[in-house]
């Protein structure tokens, strides 16, 4: 029997950007709308306990994002690990079963989608090209090693002395193979606090057994640098170096930093740039909960869309705490004509 592994390397963002007519639209907050649904996620698996309890749940949120105006919805397994798994008492093969499972979520809300929804479906192979239709990419979350210690440590890109690349490296390589061969187009690096983590993920790219196209993104708190205070070029760099890297950004930022941050970024690459920044409001990790004070509305949001399009980002959405209305609110910004 021949062996067949799915490459899906070859991804061209480029011919994406041009099928949605230049600039596409990333989903919102997955795991604060599955919240904004009902979820309790106080969980040190966050958004990824909806993998083993509701995986309706997250369809449908995936769903919403779809009729919001989504080319991109992003799958739930951004704190979904191995040894997250495993150490909840799941075997090796029922976590890498949760795994393909976010992805394969993700694939049937696209599915229900064009079928149901959509006003031209999208059907991809011989219609590639022809215009009217609205391109559907679902990118594979990978969340940080921070993301899977769930204390904070996204946020502050400090992994400690102890931790080393290879070790990184290590941690993430089964996970990223797993979602590779799921079916997803492409792998979604997120809310990624530094240089190191960067690095590992870089050169996973590079290993034999891992054929997926990637992109790159990183968090900032301060709108220069990322969360650890690493520098964001050195970070974009490494990515841009990557040729699976298909597009590189920031995600999980306030939207006061992103301009700034986007002209960084283009300064040492010319791949397209993507930002799906938060809501403004920012998550207190000993509390476990959002402080709401300096949060942004749907409204303000898209009046900064057009800046940052004009700045150089292709590909723009929404992270933690926006919503289907945010995103249904820049579809409308870039014109896309069937929302
Ligand atoms: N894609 C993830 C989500 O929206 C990103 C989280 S950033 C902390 O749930
Ligand atoms: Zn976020």
């Amino acid at each position: 029997m021949m062996l067949r592994t799915t490459d899906r390397s070859s991804f061209s963002m480029s011919e994406f950007l041009r099928d949605a007519g230049g600039c596409a639209v990333i989903d919102g907050g997955l795991a604060t709308e599955l919240e904004a649904n009902g979820a309790d996620l106080n969980d040190p698996l966050w958004s990824a306990k909806c993998l083993i309890h509701s995986p309706e749940l997250i369809r449908k949120v995936h769903l919403d994002y779809l009729k919001a105006g989504a080319n991109i919805i992003t799958s739930a397994s951004y704190q979904a690990t191995i040894r997250g798994f495993e150490s909840r008492g799941f075997s090796r093969e029922e976590s890498e079963r949760l795994l393909r499972k976010s992805v394969e979520i993700a694939c049937e809300a696209r599915d229900i989608f064009q079928k149901q929804y959509a006003k031209v479906p999208y059907s991809g192979g011989e219609n590639k090209g022809t215009s009217n239709r609205r391109p559907i990419l679902v990118a594979a979350s990978v969340g940080s090693y921070g993301a899977y210690l769930a204390d904070g440590s996204e946020y502050s890109g400090d992994y400690g002395k102890a931790i080393t690349l290879e070790i990184l490296k290590d941690f993430h390589r089964r996970r990223v193979q797993v979602l590779a061969e799921a079916g997803a187009d492409l792998i979604a690096f997120e809310t990624t606090p530094n240089k190191i983590e960067t690095q590992a993920y870089a050169e996973l790219l590079e290993e034999d057994n891992i054929n997926i196209a990637a992109w790159f993104s990183f968090n900032s708190k301060d709108g220069v640098n990322v969360v650890s205070g690493d520098s964001l070029t050195d970070c974009a760099s490494i990515a841009d170096s990557c040729k699976k890297v298909v597009a590189i950004g920031i995600n999980c930022t306030p939207p006061r930093y992103i301009h700034n941050l986007i002209l960084s970024i283009k300064k040492v690459t010319d791949k397209p740039i993507l930002i799906y920044p938060n809501s403004g409001e920012s998550y207190d990790g000993e509390r476990k909960e959002w402080v709401a004070s300096t949060g942004v509305s749907d409204e303000d949001f898209v009046t900064y869309v057009n800046k940052w399009r004009d700045a150089g980002a292709s590909l723009i959405g929404g992270c933690c705490r926006t919503s289907p209305r945010t995103i249904k609110a820049i579809s409308r910004v870039l014109n896309k004509s069937d929302v």
